[in-house]
């Protein structure tokens, strides 16, 4: 018996055993350290006033195992200890029996699990940032930082090819910032044309523009006491680059039918696929407005370097689109993953997450196989025309699709897996 003790003492998880009526009648040590009950305190007490875990009186696993005969396996629960902090810890019951074989008790045994817990969230924290996920060090390293320049109302400018998340960077730098309470509002400087988009930011008078029957107040207005977000900055004009800048420059702005120019309490995140150094280089973008918004410079890798991330983005889009479309797909077969692995998604995490919408949509089975993915006619390497999806197709090859869709650019946004401002913004330069 004594040998018994010292084996019992010796190991690192705690056992306890109960008689019939529930009552403590052994206590290793392990046992103590984890609940922090000394052996004294706990012997002839009844378990659940050592233990007050939260399934004492539901599920006790001892009760189980004895009710069944059958073992009770790795449980998960949490419990108090004496200082009434909560641990988690993993329990397995038997029941105990005398040398006749009768039941007398049982024997339980349990696993701190705080430091595999702590550990987990400190992985998954270090993974996800808002709705961001990356194991991807700049990727981190921009996670790292994020909440400092939030907290500095800097202009910000995101730079990063399309679908790499520039927006999501620009939600979690108003969300984090004092501005949070106050509106995000979205300009796309690539979607309307010059005047229309003068309109849209500044503002326009009535009967401005085609149909406006009165003044209507712009983004830059709207935006007050929160963030505008100037999304495709590169594209816009230079007459309205001269605008923003005075803005920017002298913190003011005239809002419609106002008297006097009104102090600009708002906050600028701009973002680009450009490169606008080329672009100042060139001419097509005043130098003096990319300074002031160049305060601070966040690079967003394209999905390609960061190939790590492709794995954990396919469990990501997994998980939303399960809950968007109410299946409960489990993963993908070793074709399909072979398949999203290798992609060349040069349409980024977009493009990503594009797939795997799609596949969700027509998989009928628990795992999505290679028949809910384009088929080989559409993928780059087998196909005589070059694959469309995510790249820049050719004047004749947007006409001929957007002739397959009716007209319907959102259906070839789609196809190509980028979003219609960007489809616009192709068309517009491709018109003559
Ligand atoms: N790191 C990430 N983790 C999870 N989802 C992401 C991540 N990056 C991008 N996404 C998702 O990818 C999609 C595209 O992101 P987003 O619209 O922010 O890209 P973008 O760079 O602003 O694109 P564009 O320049 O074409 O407007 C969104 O659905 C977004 O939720």
């Amino acid at each position: 018996m004594e040998h018994l003790a010292t084996i019992l003492d010796s190991v690192a998880d705690g056992v306890f055993t109960v008689d019939q009526q529930m009552r403590i009648t052994w206590f290793n040590r392990a046992a103590e350290e984890i609940t922090g009950f000394s052996r004294e305190e706990a012997l002839g007490q009844s378990c659940c006033e050592i233990f007050r875990s939260n399934i004492c009186f539901t599920h006790c696993p001892v009760r189980e195992a004895l009710a069944s005969g059958e073992d009770v396996v790795n449980r998960q629960v949490d419990i108090l200890d004496r200082d009434n902090r909560e641990i988690p810890i993993s329990v397995s019951a038997s029941v105990l029996r005398d040398a006749e074989g009768n039941p007398v008790g049982g024997v339980e045994t349990f696993r701190d699990l705080s430091q595999i817990e702590a550990l987990k969230r400190e992985v998954e924290g270090r993974y996800t940032f808002q709705d961001m996920v990356s194991r991807d060090p700049r990727m981190r390293q921009l996670f790292d930082i994020l909440p400092d320049v939030a907290v500095s109302d800097a202009t910000v400018l995101l730079q990063g090819e399309s679908g790499t998340g520039k927006e999501l960077f620009a939600r979690a730098l108003h969300d984090l910032s004092p501005r949070r309470e106050g509106p995000l509002v979205v300009v796309n400087c690539g979607a309307l044309p010059e005047p229309l988009l003068e309109a849209e930011i500044f503002g326009a008078k009535r009967g401005a523009y085609t149909g406006s029957v009165e003044d209507r107040s712009g983004r830059l207005e709207q935006a007050e006491g929160g963030t505008l977000f100037l999304d495709e900055i590169g594209d816009l004009p230079l007459a309205l680059q001269v605008k923003l800048l005075r803005v920017l420059e002298n913190r003011e702005y005239q809002p419609l039918g106002a008297r006097r120019p009104r102090r600009a309490d708002v906050r600028f995140v701009a973002a680009t696929h450009r490169d606008l150094e080329e672009m100042v280089a060139d001419g097509s973008f005043r130098r003096d407005l990319f300074f002031r918004i160049n305060v601070v410079n966040l690079k967003i890798p394209p999905l390609r370097e960061r190939p790590e991330d492709i794995p954990l983005l396919l469990d990501v889009a997994l998980d939303r689109f399960n809950r968007a479309y109410g299946k409960r797909i489990g993963g993908f077969s070793p074709e399909a993953l072979e398949f999203l692995l290798n992609h060349d998604y040069s349409g980024n995490v977009r493009e990503l997450f594009n797939l795997v919408e799609r596949a969700v949509i027509l998989c009928r089975d628990t795992t999505i196989g290679a028949e809910s993915l384009p088929s080989r006619r559409e993928r780059p390497q087998d196909s005589t025309e070059p694959a469309l999806v995510g790249r820049r197709p050719t004047v004749e090859q947007l006409q001929q699709l957007l002739r397959r869709h009716r007209g319907n650019k959102t259906a070839v946004a789609r196809e190509l897996g980028i979003n219609r401002t960007t489809l616009w913004r192709w068309l517009k330069e491709d018109s003559p």
